[in-house]
């Protein structure tokens, strides 16, 4: 299994959408991505109100099902099964922003070339705040996350502390949205990241992050006894 230490780990090292460590997690990208359709269609569509509470009755039953399988509550507890990847690995599918297997997730994909930072996503209704626009709460998360990514340029990797954004303009929705970050400076545990946001070229949000490498450690943070 990869080295999960902040110091050395780079989960994010392509422009391309890092596959699934398993057929277990394809299948569940596959199911969060049914999801994300089905959450854009009800956004986006009228149907009966009949036809809407089958939808309710049959979705219930599915659900029901998948409950009834072993059940691990947040991605510490599948990394301490040793069997369904490292906590790294389990970033790429849990994160509530960049989860591939996490149907509230847009999928933002992010990479790192040398020390700059760069990433991709996409919103669809789903995320709309002002009409036809993305949710400013969104577009914070999703450079937050971004941010986050990139201060690993820096050689350690924290929590955010404080989130500067700028909205300059909306963003839109169903465009492929583009990031662009670097690390502007790192003073002890404290690393500063900057980055944009930018739809058809245009920046619509920038951006500055601190995250602070914790003074306790991450095993007495993240993992219970
Ligand atoms: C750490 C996660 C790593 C996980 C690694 C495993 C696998 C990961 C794979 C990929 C990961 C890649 C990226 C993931 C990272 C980020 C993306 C998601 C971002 C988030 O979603 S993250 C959730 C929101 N975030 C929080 O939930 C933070 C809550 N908070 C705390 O957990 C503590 O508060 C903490 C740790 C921040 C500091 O605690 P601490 O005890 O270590 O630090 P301490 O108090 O000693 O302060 C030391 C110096 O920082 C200054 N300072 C402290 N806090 C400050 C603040 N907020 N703003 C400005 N300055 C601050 C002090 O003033 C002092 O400054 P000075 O030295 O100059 O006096």
């Amino acid at each position: 299994m990869p080295d999960d230490s902040p110091s050395t780990f780079n989960p994010f090292a392509s422009a391309e959408i890092t596959p699934p460590v398993s057929s277990h997690w394809a299948a569940k990208r596959e199911l969060a991505q049914a999801l994300r359709e089905l959450s854009n269609t009800l956004v986006t569509s009228a149907p009966s109100e009949e036809l809407l509470k089958q939808a309710s009755a049959t979705i219930s039953e599915l659900n029901k099902a998948l409950a009834n399988s072993p059940r691990y509550y947040g991605s510490q507890e599948f990394a301490n099964t040793q069997e369904h990847g490292s906590r790294g690995e389990l970033n790429y599918e849990l994160n509530a922003i960049g989860g591939l297997s996490n149907p509230l997730s847009p999928g933002l994909n992010m990479w790192l070339e040398g020390k700059l930072a760069f990433g991709k996503v996409k919103c669809g209704y789903a995320y709309e705040g002002p009409p036809g626009f993305v949710h400013g709460g969104y577009v914070a998360a999703i450079l937050d996350q971004f941010l986050g990514m990139a201060q690993i340029a820096g050689g350690q990797s924290g929590m955010t502390g404080t989130l500067h954004v700028r909205y300059l303009r909306p963003t839109p929705l169903n465009t492929d949205l583009d990031l662009r970050g670097s690390v502007d400076r790192v003073d002890g545990r404290k690393t500063v990241v900057t980055a944009e946001l930018l739809a058809n070229g245009e920046v619509t949000a920038r951006s500055e992050g601190l995250f602070i490498r914790p003074s306790n450690t991450l095993k007495e943070m993240f993992e219970k006894d």
